[in-house]
Protein backbone atom coordinates (compact mmCIF):
# COMPACT_ATOMS: atom_id res chain seq x y z
CA UNK A 1 0.00 0.00 0.00
CA UNK A 2 1.70 2.74 -1.24
CA UNK A 3 -0.59 5.46 -2.35
CA UNK A 4 -0.96 8.48 -0.60
CA UNK A 5 -4.68 9.04 -0.96
CA UNK A 6 -6.63 9.17 2.34
CA UNK A 7 -7.26 5.60 3.36
CA UNK A 8 -10.69 3.52 4.07
CA UNK A 9 -10.82 -0.03 5.07
CA UNK A 10 -10.64 -2.15 2.30
CA UNK A 11 -9.90 -6.28 2.07
CA UNK A 12 -6.30 -6.31 1.06
CA UNK A 13 -5.12 -8.60 -2.47
CA UNK A 14 -2.25 -10.39 -2.43
CA UNK A 15 -2.05 -12.70 -4.95
CA UNK A 16 -0.10 -15.73 -3.98
CA UNK A 17 1.51 -18.30 -5.89
CA UNK A 18 1.00 -21.91 -5.04
CA UNK A 19 3.84 -24.00 -4.02
CA UNK A 20 7.33 -22.61 -3.47
CA UNK A 21 7.90 -19.01 -3.70
CA UNK A 22 10.35 -18.05 -6.29
CA UNK A 23 13.32 -15.91 -4.08
CA UNK A 24 16.20 -17.97 -4.05
CA UNK A 25 18.40 -15.56 -5.85
CA UNK A 26 19.33 -13.99 -2.91
CA UNK A 27 21.02 -16.98 -1.49
CA UNK A 28 23.23 -16.50 -4.54
CA UNK A 29 23.71 -13.33 -3.83
CA UNK A 30 24.31 -14.64 -0.25
CA UNK A 31 26.87 -16.76 -0.94
CA UNK A 32 28.39 -14.49 -3.36
CA UNK A 33 29.02 -11.84 -0.20
CA UNK A 34 30.21 -14.08 1.82
CA UNK A 35 32.73 -15.62 -1.20
CA UNK A 36 35.92 -13.61 -1.95
CA UNK A 37 35.47 -14.81 -5.31
CA UNK A 38 33.03 -12.56 -7.65
CA UNK A 39 30.22 -14.95 -9.08
CA UNK A 40 31.21 -17.80 -7.20
CA UNK A 41 27.37 -19.32 -7.01
CA UNK A 42 26.93 -19.01 -10.58
CA UNK A 43 26.27 -21.37 -13.21
CA UNK A 44 26.23 -21.74 -16.97
CA UNK A 45 28.95 -19.32 -18.56
CA UNK A 46 26.45 -18.41 -21.90
CA UNK A 47 23.98 -16.82 -19.57
CA UNK A 48 23.49 -13.45 -20.17
CA UNK A 49 23.10 -11.05 -17.10
CA UNK A 50 23.00 -7.54 -15.71
CA UNK A 51 25.92 -6.34 -13.73
CA UNK A 52 24.84 -4.09 -10.45
CA UNK A 53 28.01 -1.54 -9.52
CA UNK A 54 27.45 -0.82 -5.67
CA UNK A 55 27.97 2.82 -4.54
CA UNK A 56 26.55 2.19 -1.06
CA UNK A 57 22.73 2.78 -1.81
CA UNK A 58 20.51 1.65 0.68
CA UNK A 59 18.34 0.18 -1.94
CA UNK A 60 20.90 -1.60 -3.92
CA UNK A 61 19.33 -5.24 -3.27
CA UNK A 62 16.57 -3.82 -4.38
CA UNK A 63 17.60 -3.04 -8.08
CA UNK A 64 19.00 -6.85 -8.10
CA UNK A 65 15.45 -8.04 -6.86
CA UNK A 66 13.32 -5.79 -9.69
CA UNK A 67 15.89 -6.79 -12.11
CA UNK A 68 15.76 -10.71 -11.10
CA UNK A 69 12.07 -9.81 -10.74
CA UNK A 70 12.09 -9.99 -14.44
CA UNK A 71 13.18 -13.11 -14.94
CA UNK A 72 16.62 -11.55 -16.01
CA UNK A 73 19.81 -12.79 -13.93
CA UNK A 74 21.87 -10.23 -12.64
CA UNK A 75 24.52 -9.99 -9.85
CA UNK A 76 25.75 -6.70 -7.17
CA UNK A 77 29.17 -6.39 -7.03
CA UNK A 78 31.79 -3.85 -5.08
CA UNK A 79 31.79 -0.83 -7.49
CA UNK A 80 35.40 -1.42 -8.10
CA UNK A 81 35.05 -4.68 -9.30
CA UNK A 82 37.55 -5.67 -12.10
CA UNK A 83 36.45 -6.69 -15.51
CA UNK A 84 38.23 -10.04 -15.19
CA UNK A 85 36.11 -10.96 -12.35
CA UNK A 86 32.85 -10.37 -13.78
CA UNK A 87 33.33 -10.93 -18.01
CA UNK A 88 32.03 -15.05 -17.39
CA UNK A 89 28.67 -13.21 -16.15
CA UNK A 90 28.04 -12.28 -20.13
CA UNK A 91 26.73 -9.11 -19.12
CA UNK A 92 24.50 -7.34 -21.53
CA UNK A 93 24.50 -4.12 -19.27
CA UNK A 94 25.59 -2.11 -16.15
CA UNK A 95 23.75 -0.31 -13.17
CA UNK A 96 25.15 2.39 -11.39
CA UNK A 97 23.62 2.18 -8.03
CA UNK A 98 23.17 5.60 -5.78
CA UNK A 99 25.14 6.10 -2.90
CA UNK A 100 25.87 8.01 0.45
CA UNK A 101 28.92 10.05 -1.13
CA UNK A 102 29.14 13.31 -3.43
CA UNK A 103 31.13 12.35 -6.72
CA UNK A 104 32.82 15.70 -6.39
CA UNK A 105 34.44 14.92 -3.12
CA UNK A 106 37.86 14.15 -2.98
CA UNK A 107 37.97 9.81 -2.81
CA UNK A 108 34.49 9.43 -3.68
CA UNK A 109 34.20 5.98 -5.38
CA UNK A 110 34.13 5.97 -9.42
CA UNK A 111 32.83 3.64 -11.86
CA UNK A 112 35.80 1.64 -13.78
CA UNK A 113 36.93 2.68 -17.13
CA UNK A 114 35.98 -0.27 -18.92
CA UNK A 115 32.32 0.47 -18.30
CA UNK A 116 32.01 3.39 -20.32
CA UNK A 117 34.73 1.88 -22.80
CA UNK A 118 32.56 -1.38 -23.50
CA UNK A 119 29.86 0.79 -25.93
CA UNK A 120 26.96 -1.25 -23.45
CA UNK A 121 24.09 0.13 -22.27
CA UNK A 122 24.57 2.08 -18.70
CA UNK A 123 22.17 3.50 -16.52
CA UNK A 124 22.90 5.42 -13.55
CA UNK A 125 20.80 5.77 -10.53
CA UNK A 126 20.91 8.68 -8.69
CA UNK A 127 25.00 8.54 -7.77
CA UNK A 128 24.91 6.48 -10.24
CA UNK A 129 23.57 9.37 -12.26
CA UNK A 130 25.91 11.94 -11.20
CA UNK A 131 28.66 9.60 -11.64
CA UNK A 132 27.85 9.54 -15.59
CA UNK A 133 27.75 12.99 -15.37
CA UNK A 134 31.01 13.97 -14.13
CA UNK A 135 32.85 10.83 -15.40
CA UNK A 136 31.66 11.84 -19.09
CA UNK A 137 32.42 15.66 -18.75
CA UNK A 138 29.49 17.42 -17.05
CA UNK A 139 29.06 19.06 -13.63
CA UNK A 140 27.78 17.67 -10.76
CA UNK A 141 27.27 20.25 -7.34
CA UNK A 142 25.68 20.74 -4.32
CA UNK A 143 22.15 21.22 -4.95
CA UNK A 144 20.23 24.47 -3.40
CA UNK A 145 17.49 22.83 -2.59
CA UNK A 146 17.80 18.82 -1.47
CA UNK A 147 14.74 16.39 -1.99
CA UNK A 148 13.88 13.84 0.02
CA UNK A 149 10.56 11.89 -0.66
CA UNK A 150 7.74 12.11 -3.13
CA UNK A 151 8.13 14.42 -6.05
CA UNK A 152 6.45 14.37 -9.59
CA UNK A 153 8.22 13.52 -12.66
CA UNK A 154 7.26 14.99 -16.26
CA UNK A 155 8.73 13.78 -19.29
CA UNK A 156 9.80 15.86 -21.90
CA UNK A 157 11.05 12.90 -24.41
CA UNK A 158 8.02 11.15 -25.12
CA UNK A 159 9.45 8.65 -28.20
CA UNK A 160 12.13 6.78 -26.15
CA UNK A 161 11.97 3.77 -25.83
CA UNK A 162 13.07 3.82 -22.24
CA UNK A 163 10.24 5.58 -21.70
CA UNK A 164 7.61 2.93 -23.18
CA UNK A 165 4.54 2.48 -21.15
CA UNK A 166 5.25 5.42 -18.85
CA UNK A 167 2.48 8.49 -18.54
CA UNK A 168 3.46 12.12 -18.98
CA UNK A 169 3.71 12.60 -15.55
CA UNK A 170 3.89 10.15 -12.45
CA UNK A 171 5.49 9.90 -9.18
CA UNK A 172 9.34 9.27 -8.42
CA UNK A 173 11.11 8.56 -4.67
CA UNK A 174 13.86 10.75 -4.81
CA UNK A 175 16.72 10.84 -1.83
CA UNK A 176 19.46 13.87 -2.72
CA UNK A 177 21.33 16.88 -2.23
CA UNK A 178 23.42 17.09 -4.93
CA UNK A 179 22.66 17.77 -8.58
CA UNK A 180 23.60 17.56 -12.29
CA UNK A 181 24.36 21.00 -13.42
CA UNK A 182 25.76 20.62 -16.45
CA UNK A 183 24.69 17.29 -19.00
CA UNK A 184 27.89 15.95 -20.39
CA UNK A 185 28.19 16.87 -24.27
CA UNK A 186 25.92 14.56 -26.16
CA UNK A 187 23.26 14.01 -23.21
CA UNK A 188 19.90 15.80 -23.22
CA UNK A 189 17.33 16.02 -20.15
CA UNK A 190 14.13 13.46 -20.85
CA UNK A 191 12.33 14.52 -17.77
CA UNK A 192 12.34 17.03 -15.12
CA UNK A 193 10.89 17.39 -11.36
CA UNK A 194 10.23 20.93 -9.95
CA UNK A 195 13.47 20.40 -8.40
CA UNK A 196 15.40 18.80 -11.07
CA UNK A 197 15.95 20.14 -14.21
CA UNK A 198 17.60 17.02 -15.03
CA UNK A 199 15.69 14.32 -13.61
CA UNK A 200 16.28 12.04 -16.86
CA UNK A 201 19.06 11.96 -18.89
CA UNK A 202 20.40 10.74 -22.03
CA UNK A 203 22.43 10.38 -24.86
CA UNK A 204 20.63 9.34 -27.59
CA UNK A 205 22.33 5.97 -28.08
CA UNK A 206 22.30 3.47 -24.75
CA UNK A 207 23.41 5.30 -21.48
CA UNK A 208 20.39 6.88 -18.77
CA UNK A 209 20.84 8.53 -15.52
CA UNK A 210 17.83 9.16 -13.26
CA UNK A 211 17.73 11.10 -10.56
CA UNK A 212 15.40 9.25 -8.62
CA UNK A 213 14.90 5.54 -7.39
CA UNK A 214 13.42 3.25 -9.32
CA UNK A 215 13.41 0.56 -7.61
CA UNK A 216 11.67 1.44 -4.54
CA UNK A 217 8.13 0.27 -4.41
CA UNK A 218 7.47 4.20 -3.86
CA UNK A 219 8.22 4.84 -7.22
CA UNK A 220 5.46 3.04 -8.99
CA UNK A 221 6.91 2.97 -12.37
CA UNK A 222 9.91 1.90 -11.23
CA UNK A 223 9.79 -1.24 -12.55
CA UNK A 224 8.61 -0.38 -16.18
CA UNK A 225 11.61 1.72 -16.40
CA UNK A 226 13.75 -0.97 -15.22
CA UNK A 227 12.06 -3.24 -17.78
CA UNK A 228 12.26 -1.08 -20.66
CA UNK A 229 15.93 -1.08 -19.74
CA UNK A 230 16.69 -4.34 -19.14
CA UNK A 231 14.51 -5.26 -22.43
CA UNK A 232 14.19 -1.83 -25.17
CA UNK A 233 17.74 -1.22 -24.15
CA UNK A 234 20.04 -4.22 -23.51
CA UNK A 235 17.91 -6.85 -25.60
CA UNK A 236 17.76 -9.34 -22.62
CA UNK A 237 15.44 -12.29 -22.53
CA UNK A 238 13.30 -13.08 -19.93
CA UNK A 239 14.62 -16.54 -19.67
CA UNK A 240 15.85 -17.21 -16.39
CA UNK A 241 13.84 -18.35 -13.47
CA UNK A 242 14.47 -18.51 -9.55
CA UNK A 243 15.47 -21.53 -7.66
CA UNK A 244 13.20 -22.10 -4.53
CA UNK A 245 13.41 -20.40 -1.34
CA UNK A 246 11.53 -22.90 0.96
CA UNK A 247 13.16 -26.65 -0.09
CA UNK A 248 16.62 -25.03 -0.77
CA UNK A 249 17.29 -23.00 2.67
CA UNK A 250 15.89 -26.41 4.24
CA UNK A 251 18.86 -28.29 2.56
CA UNK A 252 20.79 -25.67 3.21
CA UNK A 253 20.12 -25.50 7.36
CA UNK A 254 20.47 -29.19 7.52
CA UNK A 255 24.04 -29.23 5.54
CA UNK A 256 25.02 -26.17 7.80
CA UNK A 257 23.58 -27.51 10.92
CA UNK A 258 24.55 -31.55 10.44
CA UNK A 259 23.35 -32.94 14.32
CA UNK A 260 24.01 -29.64 16.08
CA UNK A 261 21.92 -27.68 18.36
CA UNK A 262 20.21 -24.39 17.69
CA UNK A 263 18.58 -21.93 19.15
CA UNK A 264 16.12 -19.82 17.42
CA UNK A 265 15.44 -15.96 18.70
CA UNK A 266 11.66 -15.97 19.10
CA UNK A 267 9.48 -13.24 19.01
CA UNK A 268 6.49 -13.57 17.99
CA UNK A 269 7.25 -11.50 14.60
CA UNK A 270 6.79 -12.55 11.62
CA UNK A 271 10.16 -12.99 10.63
CA UNK A 272 11.55 -14.74 13.53
CA UNK A 273 8.60 -17.50 13.23
CA UNK A 274 9.34 -18.08 9.47
CA UNK A 275 12.61 -18.36 10.77
CA UNK A 276 11.60 -21.02 13.32
CA UNK A 277 9.66 -23.07 11.32
CA UNK A 278 11.97 -23.68 8.22
CA UNK A 279 14.68 -24.56 10.91
CA UNK A 280 11.73 -27.01 12.57
CA UNK A 281 10.91 -28.56 9.42
CA UNK A 282 15.09 -28.98 8.65
CA UNK A 283 16.00 -30.62 11.70
CA UNK A 284 13.14 -30.87 13.89
CA UNK A 285 13.82 -31.42 18.27
CA UNK A 286 16.98 -30.02 17.68
CA UNK A 287 15.71 -27.04 17.76
CA UNK A 288 15.00 -24.66 21.16
CA UNK A 289 13.17 -21.30 20.49
CA UNK A 290 13.82 -18.67 23.10
CA UNK A 291 11.29 -16.53 23.20
CA UNK A 292 12.44 -13.02 25.77
CA UNK A 293 10.40 -11.03 27.74
CA UNK A 294 12.51 -7.67 27.99
CA UNK A 295 10.00 -5.56 29.30
CA UNK A 296 9.79 -3.84 25.99
CA UNK A 297 7.02 -5.41 24.80
CA UNK A 298 3.20 -3.88 24.01
CA UNK A 299 0.31 -4.47 26.50
CA UNK A 300 -0.52 -8.78 26.82
CA UNK A 301 2.38 -9.22 24.26
CA UNK A 302 3.76 -12.21 25.84
CA UNK A 303 0.61 -14.00 26.48
CA UNK A 304 -0.47 -13.62 23.37
CA UNK A 305 2.61 -14.43 21.90
CA UNK A 306 3.53 -17.66 23.71
CA UNK A 307 -1.08 -18.28 23.47
CA UNK A 308 -0.43 -18.25 19.29
CA UNK A 309 2.60 -20.45 19.45
CA UNK A 310 1.71 -23.15 21.43
CA UNK A 311 -1.46 -23.17 19.86
CA UNK A 312 -0.01 -23.23 16.09
CA UNK A 313 3.39 -24.85 15.98
CA UNK A 314 4.58 -28.14 17.60
CA UNK A 315 8.05 -26.36 18.89
CA UNK A 316 10.62 -26.28 21.99
CA UNK A 317 9.47 -22.59 23.81
CA UNK A 318 11.39 -21.41 26.58
CA UNK A 319 9.91 -18.58 28.23
CA UNK A 320 12.67 -16.31 29.91
CA UNK A 321 11.31 -13.44 31.98
CA UNK A 322 14.53 -10.52 31.73
CA UNK A 323 12.28 -7.42 32.21
CA UNK A 324 14.88 -6.39 35.20
CA UNK A 325 17.85 -6.75 33.63
CA UNK A 326 16.92 -4.87 30.71
CA UNK A 327 15.12 -2.35 32.57
CA UNK A 328 18.78 -1.63 34.81
CA UNK A 329 20.90 -2.25 31.75
CA UNK A 330 19.36 0.72 30.20
CA UNK A 331 19.20 3.11 33.38
CA UNK A 332 20.44 6.55 32.47
CA UNK A 333 21.06 5.83 28.50
CA UNK A 334 19.63 8.35 26.33
CA UNK A 335 21.75 8.14 23.13
CA UNK A 336 19.71 6.01 20.89
CA UNK A 337 22.63 4.11 19.11
CA UNK A 338 23.94 3.33 22.88
CA UNK A 339 20.42 1.88 23.49
CA UNK A 340 20.02 -0.38 20.77
CA UNK A 341 24.08 -1.71 21.48
CA UNK A 342 22.74 -2.23 25.11
CA UNK A 343 19.54 -4.02 23.98
CA UNK A 344 21.80 -6.12 21.52
CA UNK A 345 24.39 -7.15 24.31
CA UNK A 346 21.66 -7.95 26.79
CA UNK A 347 19.67 -10.30 24.32
CA UNK A 348 22.75 -12.36 23.60
CA UNK A 349 23.61 -12.76 27.42
CA UNK A 350 20.49 -14.06 27.68
CA UNK A 351 20.49 -16.24 25.05
CA UNK A 352 23.68 -17.71 25.83
CA UNK A 353 22.86 -17.96 29.26
CA UNK A 354 20.03 -20.28 28.02
CA UNK A 355 21.97 -21.91 25.39
CA UNK A 356 24.52 -23.03 28.56
CA UNK A 357 21.29 -25.06 30.12
CA UNK A 358 20.57 -26.70 27.23
CA UNK A 359 24.35 -28.07 27.27
CA UNK A 360 26.13 -27.74 23.41
CA UNK A 361 24.35 -25.37 21.51
CA UNK A 362 26.23 -24.49 18.04
CA UNK A 363 23.60 -21.99 16.23
CA UNK A 364 21.70 -18.85 17.13
CA UNK A 365 19.07 -18.37 14.53
CA UNK A 366 17.24 -15.10 13.92
CA UNK A 367 14.64 -13.51 11.86
CA UNK A 368 17.39 -10.93 10.39
CA UNK A 369 16.22 -9.53 7.18
CA UNK A 370 18.15 -7.44 4.79
CA UNK A 371 16.69 -3.92 6.02
CA UNK A 372 18.25 -4.70 8.90
CA UNK A 373 21.42 -5.33 7.39
CA UNK A 374 22.06 -2.48 5.50
CA UNK A 375 20.97 -0.05 7.48
CA UNK A 376 23.26 -1.06 10.13
CA UNK A 377 25.97 -1.81 7.89
CA UNK A 378 28.60 1.00 6.87
CA UNK A 379 30.32 -1.40 4.35
CA UNK A 380 29.15 -3.85 2.60
CA UNK A 381 32.03 -4.33 0.21
CA UNK A 382 31.81 -0.89 -0.58
CA UNK A 383 30.49 2.19 0.76
CA UNK A 384 26.98 2.29 2.76
CA UNK A 385 26.16 4.50 5.46
CA UNK A 386 25.20 3.40 8.98
CA UNK A 387 21.76 4.42 9.36
CA UNK A 388 20.70 3.15 12.87
CA UNK A 389 22.20 -0.21 14.39
CA UNK A 390 19.62 -2.66 14.00
CA UNK A 391 19.76 -4.73 17.87
CA UNK A 392 20.28 -8.00 15.77
CA UNK A 393 22.74 -6.68 13.66
CA UNK A 394 25.21 -3.65 14.48
CA UNK A 395 23.84 -3.98 18.37
CA UNK A 396 25.52 -7.50 18.81
CA UNK A 397 28.47 -7.82 20.67
CA UNK A 398 31.76 -8.68 18.77
CA UNK A 399 32.67 -12.00 20.62
CA UNK A 400 29.60 -14.27 20.22
CA UNK A 401 30.19 -17.97 21.50
CA UNK A 402 27.29 -19.23 18.90
CA UNK A 403 27.58 -19.13 15.09
CA UNK A 404 24.77 -17.06 13.72
CA UNK A 405 21.85 -18.80 11.65
CA UNK A 406 20.01 -16.30 9.44
CA UNK A 407 18.30 -18.13 6.49
CA UNK A 408 16.06 -14.77 5.66
CA UNK A 409 18.99 -11.96 5.52
CA UNK A 410 18.80 -11.98 2.00
CA UNK A 411 15.10 -11.18 1.91
CA UNK A 412 13.05 -8.56 2.24
CA UNK A 413 9.60 -8.27 4.55
CA UNK A 414 6.75 -9.06 1.52
CA UNK A 415 9.18 -12.19 0.39
CA UNK A 416 8.81 -13.80 4.16
CA UNK A 417 5.47 -13.02 4.50
CA UNK A 418 5.30 -14.74 1.46
CA UNK A 419 7.33 -17.63 2.28
CA UNK A 420 4.91 -17.16 5.49
CA UNK A 421 1.90 -17.75 3.49
CA UNK A 422 3.44 -20.34 1.46
CA UNK A 423 4.73 -22.60 5.06
CA UNK A 424 0.85 -22.38 6.17
CA UNK A 425 1.64 -20.42 8.98
CA UNK A 426 -1.44 -18.51 10.63
CA UNK A 427 -2.77 -15.42 9.44
CA UNK A 428 -2.07 -13.53 12.60
CA UNK A 429 1.53 -14.38 12.30
CA UNK A 430 2.11 -13.56 8.68
CA UNK A 431 0.10 -10.15 8.80
CA UNK A 432 1.28 -9.16 11.98
CA UNK A 433 2.94 -5.36 11.89
CA UNK A 434 6.73 -5.18 12.58
CA UNK A 435 7.65 -4.71 15.84
CA UNK A 436 11.39 -3.91 16.19
CA UNK A 437 13.08 -6.06 18.59
CA UNK A 438 14.21 -3.30 21.19
CA UNK A 439 10.38 -2.55 21.04
CA UNK A 440 9.36 0.69 23.26
CA UNK A 441 12.99 1.51 24.35
CA UNK A 442 13.18 3.38 20.63
CA UNK A 443 9.83 4.50 20.61
CA UNK A 444 10.43 6.00 24.61
CA UNK A 445 12.74 9.30 23.48
CA UNK A 446 15.09 9.88 26.10
CA UNK A 447 15.43 7.65 28.98
CA UNK A 448 13.64 4.74 29.43
CA UNK A 449 12.03 4.22 32.93
CA UNK A 450 8.94 2.16 33.71
CA UNK A 451 7.23 5.38 34.29
CA UNK A 452 7.57 5.97 30.61
CA UNK A 453 7.03 3.05 29.37
CA UNK A 454 3.63 3.11 31.08
CA UNK A 455 2.42 5.42 30.13
CA UNK A 456 3.60 4.62 25.80
CA UNK A 457 1.95 0.89 26.42
CA UNK A 458 -0.97 2.36 27.57
CA UNK A 459 -1.21 5.03 24.16
CA UNK A 460 -0.24 1.95 21.86
CA UNK A 461 -3.01 -0.04 23.03
CA UNK A 462 -5.25 2.49 22.28
CA UNK A 463 -3.47 3.42 18.70
CA UNK A 464 -3.42 -0.23 18.20
CA UNK A 465 -7.00 -0.53 19.24
CA UNK A 466 -8.62 2.31 16.86
CA UNK A 467 -6.54 1.54 13.65
CA UNK A 468 -8.17 -2.20 14.01
CA UNK A 469 -11.55 -0.93 14.60
CA UNK A 470 -11.32 1.17 11.26
CA UNK A 471 -10.24 -2.05 9.42
CA UNK A 472 -6.79 -0.12 8.82
CA UNK A 473 -4.15 -2.38 10.50
CA UNK A 474 -3.53 -4.53 7.72
CA UNK A 475 -3.19 -1.60 5.09
CA UNK A 476 -0.71 0.66 6.94
CA UNK A 477 2.76 -0.87 7.34
CA UNK A 478 2.97 0.44 11.01
CA UNK A 479 1.12 2.62 13.57
CA UNK A 480 1.96 3.16 16.65
CA UNK A 481 2.82 5.85 19.46
CA UNK A 482 5.42 7.47 20.71
CA UNK A 483 6.63 8.93 23.83
CA UNK A 484 8.85 12.15 23.75
CA UNK A 485 10.31 14.72 26.83
CA UNK A 486 9.13 17.65 25.48
CA UNK A 487 6.39 18.59 27.55
CA UNK A 488 3.66 21.64 27.29
CA UNK A 489 1.28 23.44 28.83
CA UNK A 490 -2.33 22.28 28.79
CA UNK A 491 -5.82 22.87 30.33
CA UNK A 492 -7.95 20.13 32.12
CA UNK A 493 -10.97 20.52 34.63
CA UNK A 494 -9.91 24.03 34.66
CA UNK A 495 -6.57 23.01 35.96
CA UNK A 496 -3.27 23.97 34.53
CA UNK A 497 -1.20 20.10 32.87
CA UNK A 498 2.40 20.30 32.20
CA UNK A 499 2.10 16.51 30.27
CA UNK A 500 4.34 14.54 28.14
CA UNK A 501 3.54 14.76 24.54
CA UNK A 502 2.86 11.66 22.44
CA UNK A 503 3.82 11.32 18.57
CA UNK A 504 1.72 9.18 16.42
CA UNK A 505 3.34 7.07 13.52
CA UNK A 506 1.16 5.43 11.32
CA UNK A 507 3.26 4.50 7.51
CA UNK A 508 2.75 2.99 4.60
CA UNK A 509 5.30 0.69 2.72
CA UNK A 510 5.81 -2.42 0.81
CA UNK A 511 9.44 -3.34 2.26
CA UNK A 512 10.10 -0.77 4.86
CA UNK A 513 13.19 0.70 2.71
CA UNK A 514 10.92 3.70 1.69
CA UNK A 515 7.55 4.96 3.32
CA UNK A 516 5.29 7.28 3.56
CA UNK A 517 2.77 8.70 6.21
CA UNK A 518 -0.56 6.95 5.96
CA UNK A 519 -3.19 9.71 5.59
CA UNK A 520 -5.26 8.63 7.73
CA UNK A 521 -8.66 9.50 8.27
CA UNK A 522 -9.22 12.92 10.33
CA UNK A 523 -12.33 11.52 12.46
CA UNK A 524 -9.72 8.36 13.41
CA UNK A 525 -6.70 10.61 14.81
CA UNK A 526 -9.13 13.02 16.53
CA UNK A 527 -10.64 9.49 18.33
CA UNK A 528 -6.86 8.59 18.92
CA UNK A 529 -5.50 12.08 20.19
CA UNK A 530 -8.78 11.97 22.35
CA UNK A 531 -8.57 8.75 23.83
CA UNK A 532 -4.74 8.95 24.90
CA UNK A 533 -5.31 12.78 26.50
CA UNK A 534 -8.20 11.03 28.21
CA UNK A 535 -7.30 7.85 29.09
CA UNK A 536 -3.46 8.18 29.90
CA UNK A 537 -2.65 9.83 33.03
CA UNK A 538 0.52 12.61 32.28
CA UNK A 539 0.21 13.05 28.61
CA UNK A 540 -1.48 15.95 27.39
CA UNK A 541 -0.83 16.63 23.82
CA UNK A 542 -0.47 14.44 20.75
CA UNK A 543 0.94 14.96 17.25
CA UNK A 544 0.90 13.69 14.00
CA UNK A 545 4.02 12.56 12.27
CA UNK A 546 3.50 13.51 8.88
CA UNK A 547 7.52 12.81 7.05
CA UNK A 548 8.39 10.49 4.84
CA UNK A 549 11.40 7.66 4.41
CA UNK A 550 13.46 9.25 3.71
CA UNK A 551 14.31 11.66 4.70
CA UNK A 552 12.80 10.17 8.34
CA UNK A 553 12.77 6.46 9.09
CA UNK A 554 10.09 4.61 10.66
CA UNK A 555 10.88 4.43 14.20
CA UNK A 556 12.38 7.65 15.81
CA UNK A 557 15.48 6.24 17.19
N1 LIG B 1 11.53 -10.60 22.49
C1 LIG B 1 12.37 -11.31 21.74
N2 LIG B 1 12.77 -12.55 22.12
C2 LIG B 1 13.60 -13.27 21.37
N3 LIG B 1 14.12 -12.86 20.21
C3 LIG B 1 13.77 -11.64 19.76
C4 LIG B 1 12.88 -10.81 20.50
N4 LIG B 1 12.71 -9.67 19.78
C5 LIG B 1 13.45 -9.78 18.67
N5 LIG B 1 14.10 -10.96 18.63
C6 LIG B 1 15.03 -11.44 17.58
O1 LIG B 1 15.45 -10.36 16.77
C7 LIG B 1 15.06 -10.57 15.41
C8 LIG B 1 14.72 -9.27 14.72
O2 LIG B 1 13.54 -8.71 15.27
P1 LIG B 1 12.45 -8.11 14.30
O3 LIG B 1 11.45 -7.39 15.12
O4 LIG B 1 13.12 -7.43 13.16
O5 LIG B 1 11.82 -9.41 13.63
P2 LIG B 1 10.56 -10.19 14.05
O6 LIG B 1 10.15 -9.77 15.40
O7 LIG B 1 10.84 -11.62 13.84
O8 LIG B 1 9.52 -9.75 12.99
P3 LIG B 1 8.73 -8.36 12.92
O9 LIG B 1 9.66 -7.45 12.17
O10 LIG B 1 7.52 -8.73 12.15
O11 LIG B 1 8.47 -7.90 14.29
C9 LIG B 1 13.88 -11.50 15.52
O12 LIG B 1 13.66 -12.17 14.31
C10 LIG B 1 14.33 -12.40 16.64
O13 LIG B 1 15.24 -13.33 16.14
O1 LIG C 1 14.22 -6.02 14.93
C1 LIG C 1 14.47 -4.86 14.72
N1 LIG C 1 15.51 -4.37 15.40
C2 LIG C 1 15.85 -3.09 15.36
O2 LIG C 1 16.80 -2.68 16.02
C3 LIG C 1 15.04 -2.26 14.51
N2 LIG C 1 15.07 -0.93 14.22
C4 LIG C 1 14.05 -0.70 13.33
N3 LIG C 1 13.40 -1.83 13.08
C5 LIG C 1 12.30 -2.02 12.13
O3 LIG C 1 12.88 -1.97 10.83
C6 LIG C 1 12.04 -1.25 9.91
C7 LIG C 1 12.77 -0.04 9.37
O4 LIG C 1 12.93 0.86 10.44
P1 LIG C 1 13.52 2.30 10.34
O5 LIG C 1 12.87 2.97 9.18
O6 LIG C 1 13.22 2.96 11.64
O7 LIG C 1 15.00 2.12 10.12
C8 LIG C 1 10.79 -0.89 10.71
O8 LIG C 1 9.85 -1.90 10.47
C9 LIG C 1 11.28 -0.89 12.15
O9 LIG C 1 10.23 -1.15 13.08
C10 LIG C 1 13.99 -2.81 13.78
N4 LIG C 1 13.72 -4.12 13.87
N1 LIG D 1 20.71 8.55 -3.17
C1 LIG D 1 21.86 8.89 -3.72
O1 LIG D 1 22.44 8.17 -4.53
C2 LIG D 1 22.47 10.18 -3.23
C3 LIG D 1 23.59 10.69 -4.10
C4 LIG D 1 24.34 11.84 -3.45
N2 LIG D 1 24.96 11.39 -2.23
C5 LIG D 1 23.37 12.99 -3.21
O2 LIG D 1 23.04 13.31 -2.10
O3 LIG D 1 22.90 13.60 -4.14
MG1 LIG E 1 9.72 -7.95 15.93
Amino acid sequence: MTKNEELSPKESHRVTTSGDIEVSTYLEIAKQADTTEAGGAVSGASRESIVIFDFGSQYSLLIARRIRELNVYCELVPHNTPWEKIAHLNPKGFILSGGPASVYAPGAPMAPAYIYESKMPVLGVCYGMQLITQQLGGIVAEGQAREYGHAVLHLSEFDDPFFKDLPDASAAWMSHGDRVEKLPPDFKSLAYTENSPYAVMGNGKNIYGLQFHPEVAHTPYGKTLLQNFVFNICGCQPSWTPGHFISESIAKIKEQVGGGKVIAALSGGVDSSIVASLIHRAIGDQLTCIFVNNGLLRREEADRTLKVFRQNLGMNIVYVEATDRFLKRLAGVTDPELKRKAIGAEFIAVFEEEALKLGQVDFLAQGTLYPDVIESTSSVGTASAKIKSHHNVGGLPENMALKLLEPVRYLFKDEVRQVGIELGLPEEMVWRQPFPGPGLAIRAIGEVNREKLEMLRAADWIVMHEIKKAGLYRQVWQSFAIITDVRSVGVMGDFRTYGHMVAIRAVTSDDAMTADWARLPYDLLARISNRIVNEVPGVNRVVYDITSKPPGTIEWE
